[in-house]
């Protein structure tokens, strides 16, 4: 199984018989350039269960082409993963969440996708997977009901919620007139990352499950006048560490119970 902990990076401490590796000492990989994204594969066992877990990610607007931003989902499907569990950082668009929910990702809106621009693009590899993927059960439902209960038990149930994802570009936050458009497009949490590698985990017929951290609350009135910025982003996902290490804990062993 293979985790993908990026800005929760502290999360990869509670992997036993860690062997870890930095990204600059794996042949082609790349390097992480954002604070918070430590840049290491960490081996181990987490539950009893043999994991994979990528500490820091790759993001397109630090100048990676989607797919080197996704070369590492196709190194971990080679090593024999097949089951992603994928987290990310991101902006509240739901008026109803608040900072330090947790979404689990039910869907996704594919900004960058929507004008072609999509990891998956280019000759396709038939090793790896289909030309043509069906996405509507991109995220594995049975997981999802899982992953409530495991929030219900932990007292989580009211700071918990199923929503869907949109990627934007970044580096930028959002105008107040984006987050309005993304909202009225249905999208209930926004971020810059995790679609390029969940297309590419899909081609690779993994299964996937995702949630996001609700860092900040998104600001959509003119009067506001508070701004969103990456170290209230690492605030939010640091108070909420050592709860989403047991998540995932749980989670890991019960997936492999499975
Ligand atoms: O999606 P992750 O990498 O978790 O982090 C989110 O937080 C950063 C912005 O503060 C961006 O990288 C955005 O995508
Ligand atoms: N917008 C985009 N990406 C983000 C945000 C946000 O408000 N918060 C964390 N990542």
């Amino acid at each position: 199984m293979h985790i993908n902990f990026h800005v929760l990076g502290t999360l990869a401490n509670t992997i036993v018989d860690p062997i870890s590796l930095n990204y600059k000492d794996i042949p082609n990989f790349p390097v992480s350039t954002v604070e918070g994204h430590q840049g290491n594969l960490v081996f181990g066992t987490l539950s009893n269960v043999k994991v994979v877990c990528m500490q820091g990610r790759f993001h397109y607007y630090e100048g990676y082409i989607l797919q080197k931003c996704t070369a590492p989902v196709r190194v971990l499907a080679l090593v024999g993963i097949n089951k992603l569990i994928v987290t990310n950082a991101a902006g509240g668009l739901n008026p109803n969440y608040k900072v330090g929910d947790i979404m689990f990702i039910k869907d996704h809106i594919n900004f960058l996708g929507f004008g072609g621009n999509n990891p998956l693009r280019g000759p396709n590899d038939p090793r790896f997977g289909a030309r043509f993927i069906p996405m509507n059960k991109a995220y594995d439902r049975a997981l999802i009901k899982n992953a409530k209960e495991i929030t219900k038990k932990m007292g989580l149930e009211k700071s918990t919620h199923e929503g869907v994802y949109v990627m934007v570009g970044g580096p930028n936050y959002e105008t107040i007139a984006e987050v309005n458009s993304l909202r009225m497009l249905g999208a209930d949490a926004v971020g810059m990352s995790t679609i390029p590698e969940v297309l590419v985990a899909k081609h690779c017929a993994m299964t996937v499950f995702g949630f996001s951290i609700i860092t900040n609350e998104c600001i959509s009135s003119y009067d506001d006048e508070t701004e969103p910025n990456h170290q209230e982003v690492l605030k939010a996902i640091n108070s909420k560490a050592e709860s989403l290490k047991e998540f995932v804990t749980i989670l890991v062993g019960n997936i492999a119970m499975e």
